[in-house]
């Protein structure tokens, strides 16, 4: 073993701004974690191991021979398993508690990744393959407006991510690449004349508290302070290079720098899904003509989180549903129709006045359009029961 010198501008980041950048580099030149780091990942194993209240993922898939075989590994960019797993680590009550610090780590930590993908996205399995896109171009008609009366469904939204060639993700960029994507992604935005489309981008640097959180309750906007991300260093430099773009009617957004690079947004108020998702289908076409983004043969579009990997697609409508809600089978219901459900501020919050946001769980191993499917008909049949019941 020798101690070398790695030029790692990501693991400054990773590891914060002032530490030395001397980290310990194999024989065979392959860079490994240094003895802390694989300390910290010991530890963390530990601390996992002894939650007795933790059911992520992470612990679940965070096997002592998964540790052994992957604490001295380090990306090319630097990340290490530690920078994987520290927000699972830090937050006991994450749902799944890993992220990806840059692409490679995919495939050098496939051990972890693997299994974690496989019991999120409906067993989608090592072999398996990420299906050609499809938006669902042509077949929009096919999703009726699922509450024509508007007596459950205040609103739907559907939102895809989309990573950047050629740039790592959260942890791994440096404030200059948060400004260079940023400028990047501005000029795109300045292009859009489709009167669906078109619109003003917003940086976060320089907006008020006051129009920030107006935009976060009208769930406009991302939050701020996400611990998960946060753990997982995703905020550094915050809030240079974040931002929201969005038309005047605020039914397509673009969010810029928070957990992926981009997330592309089509939202309105009530159940008529087709008309969601037709803009978003417009949206992303003309803005993929323009930038590269970064494909995997295997995972599809990649993203930060290996929940949001494949299509990336999470179509979601808030709902109100008085009588099923209150039976204490309706996760179960919800589970078995493949949807998740969250409360009216988005992941991790609770429901308020009876309003759930219901959408589809898996993005990868299907189309984009099966997604947006997965949730219609299941939103149909809950529609359904709840008339019934
Ligand atoms: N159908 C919907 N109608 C209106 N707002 C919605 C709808 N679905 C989600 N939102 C809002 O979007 C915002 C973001 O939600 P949330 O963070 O849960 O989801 P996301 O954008 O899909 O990202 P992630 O899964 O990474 O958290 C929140 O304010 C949430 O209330
Ligand atoms: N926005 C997301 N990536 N959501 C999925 C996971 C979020 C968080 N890391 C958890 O495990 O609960």
């Amino acid at each position: 073993m020798l101690r070398a010198s790695y030029p790692p501008s990501s693991l400054h980041c990773i590891r914060c701004i002032g530490e030395s950048a001397t980290v310990e580099v194999a024989e065979s030149d392959t860079p490994m974690a240094d003895a802390e780091t694989i300390k910290k990942i010991e530890d963390g194993y530990a601390k996992l191991q002894g939650a007795n209240d933790c059911h992520s993922l992470l612990k679940k898939h965070l096997s002592k021979q998964v540790v052994d075989d992957l604490k001295a590994k380090k990306t090319k960019l630097g990340a290490t398993l530690l920078d994987v797993i520290q927000s699972g680590v830090a937050n006991l009550d994450s749902g799944v508690g890993l992220y990806a610090p840059d692409a490679e780590s995919y495939t050098l930590f496939k051990p972890l990744f693997d299994p974690v993908i496989q019991e999120y996205h409906n067993g989608f399995g090592p072999n398996q393959k990420q299906p050609q896109t499809d938006l669902g171009e042509g077949k929009t008609s096919q999703l009726v407006d699922l509450d024509p009366e508007g007596k459950f469904i205040n609103s739907t939204r559907i939102r895809c991510g989309r990573s950047l060639a050629g740039y790592p993700f959260n942890p791994c960029l440096t404030e200059a690449n948060y400004k260079d994507m940023e400028g990047k992604i501005r000029k795109v935005f300045d292009t859009l004349e489709d009167p669906d489309l078109k619109g003003k981008y917003y940086p976060l640097l320089g907006m008020s508290k006051e129009d920030q959180n107006q935009l976060i309750a009208d769930h406009f906007l991302f939050k701020e302070g996400d611990r998960f991300l946060q753990a997982a260093n995703a905020c550094r430099y915050w809030p240079v290079g974040r931002g929201i773009f969005h038309n005047n009617a605020k039914t397509f957004l673009v969010w810029v720098n928070e957990e992926d690079h981009l997330r592309l947004i089509s939202m309105q108020p009530g159940g008529n899904v087709g008309q969601v998702l037709e803009r978003l289908i417009k949206g992303v076409k003309t803005i993929e003509k323009q930038v590269p983004f970064s494909r995997d043969d295997r995972l599809g579009w990649l993203t930060f989180c290996p929940s949001n990997l494949g299509t990336t697609v999470r179509a979601s409508v808030h709902i109100r549903l008085p009588k099923i809600s209150a039976k204490p089978d309706f996760k179960k219901i919800c589970d078995d129709l493949k949807l998740q459900i969250r409360g009216i501020h988005g992941e991790h919050s609770d429901s308020e006045g009876g309003v759930y946001d219901i959408s589809n769980k898996a993005r990868l191993g299907c189309t984009e359009f099966e997604c947006v499917k997965q949730m219609y008909d299941g939103i149909k049949h809950l529609i359904e029961l709840e008339k019934k019941a």
